[in-house]
């Protein structure tokens, strides 16, 4: 086992995504089982009680991987040297909201957090946002953080990723991991766009193994708005699944895959969509750094369908530019 700690800082922590997130970290589930982890939460002043709660159990589970915890109000004290931050602390839509509508309310923590990380954090931070709506968030932190290469700053799709090949893998009847090169593209709203023409089941293209009306009328809004059902089923926003799918992002972009993944990175212009916006895009991960898996054929469906999403972040971006945000 290493010695040195790996410090995590996780925003949000007394929230119900930090009641699965913390203590799946706390075990390996993010680092493997050969790294010690130091926890740095970050909550509001009202949730720190309640987050010493969380603590209490933390240290009653005895993890031999958990080197220490700090909590705390302050973000440039639970940021420092912060090697991951995973930036979960947000109010979550009700039913019946998008989560655009959250922009204005939860804009503002990403200000301020972004300077604080770009203060404080190591220089190999890497920073995942999940708090809604998460690519625009990503996008307000990376802005007021100058000084951290901006390809560090990432936004949570992988739930998304998770669920589109769980869909898949029930209505054909496979395994999940059957299922190859499956991606997100765009924002994480409604008008995401899960591409089954590049998808591999077995080998075979997903798309020419179902029928396209279900691809177009079923599968995608499906897809797409499945965290309003969740909310709508349980009367509040996933929160185990989602905890689950930003240590599957942070997992592989730390320590790496052999598998495309979703992951919301800042644009290049990769496939016309444009700079200036965190994307959803499949990507690969070696070595601590994804790249957009280029070459892709892309129909003229998945073409209209990528550049409407990436239209709703571009909107998304002068909104927050209006509130003086960014
Ligand atoms: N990207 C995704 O796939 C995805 C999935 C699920 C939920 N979410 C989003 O994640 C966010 C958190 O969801 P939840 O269910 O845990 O919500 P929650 O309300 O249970 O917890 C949020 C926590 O954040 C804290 N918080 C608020 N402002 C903060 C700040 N400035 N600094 C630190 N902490 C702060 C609150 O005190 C609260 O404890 C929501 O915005 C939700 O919409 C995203
Ligand atoms: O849908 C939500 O508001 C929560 C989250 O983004 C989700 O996709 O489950």
């Amino acid at each position: 086992m290493s010695t040195q700690p790996v410090k995590v800082a996780v925003t949000g922590a007394a929230g119900q995504i930090g009641y699965s997130l913390l203590f799946r970290i706390a075990s390996g589930a993010l680092l493997g089982p050969d790294t010690p982890v130091q926890l740095q939460l970050l909550e509001v002043a009202p949730a720190l009680k309640a987050l010493e709660g969380v603590v209490m159990e933390l240290d009653d589970c005895a993890f031999p991987l958990l080197h220490s915890v700090e909590i705390g109000d302050d973000a440039e004290k639970m940021f420092d040297g912060a090697n991951a931050a995973l930036l979960v602390g947000a109010m979550p839509r009700k039913e019946g909201m998008d989560r655009s509508d959250l922009l204005s309310a939860n804009g503002k923590i990403f200000t301020g957090q972004g300077a604080a990380l770009n203060k404080v954090a190591a220089d190999d931070v890497k920073i995942l946002v999940t708090g809604n709506p998460a690519n625009t968030n990503a996008l307000i932190a990376k802005e007021n953080a100058p000084d951290i290469p901006a390809e560090r700053f990432n936004a949570l799709t992988r739930l998304d990723h998770n669920r589109a090949k769980a869909m898949l893998a029930k209505k054909l009847e496979v395994a999940v991991d059957e299922i190859k090169d499956l991606a997100i593209w765009g924002n994480h709203d409604d008008s995401m766009y899960p591409d089954l023409y590049n998808t591999k089941v077995s080998g075979k293209v997903a798309a020419d193994l179902v029928d396209e009306a279900w691809i177009k009328d079923e599968y995608i809004p499906t897809v797409a708005t499945r965290g309003g059902a969740i909310i709508k089923a349980r009367g509040a926003s996933s929160a185990a699944s989602a905890a689950s799918a930003t240590i599957d992002h942070m997992r592989d972009w730390m320590l790496g895959t052999d598998q495309i993944v979703s992951m919301s990175v800042p644009t290049d212009g990769s496939y016309d969509v444009p700079e200036g916006i965190i994307s959803s895009f499949p990507c690969r991960v070696k070595n601590g750094k994804y790249e957009i898996v280029q070459g892709l054929e892309l129909n003229d469906f998945s073409k209209e369908r990528i550049l409407a999403s990436a239209k709703r972040l571009q909107d998304e971006r002068a909104a927050v530019e209006k509130l003086g945000l960014i």
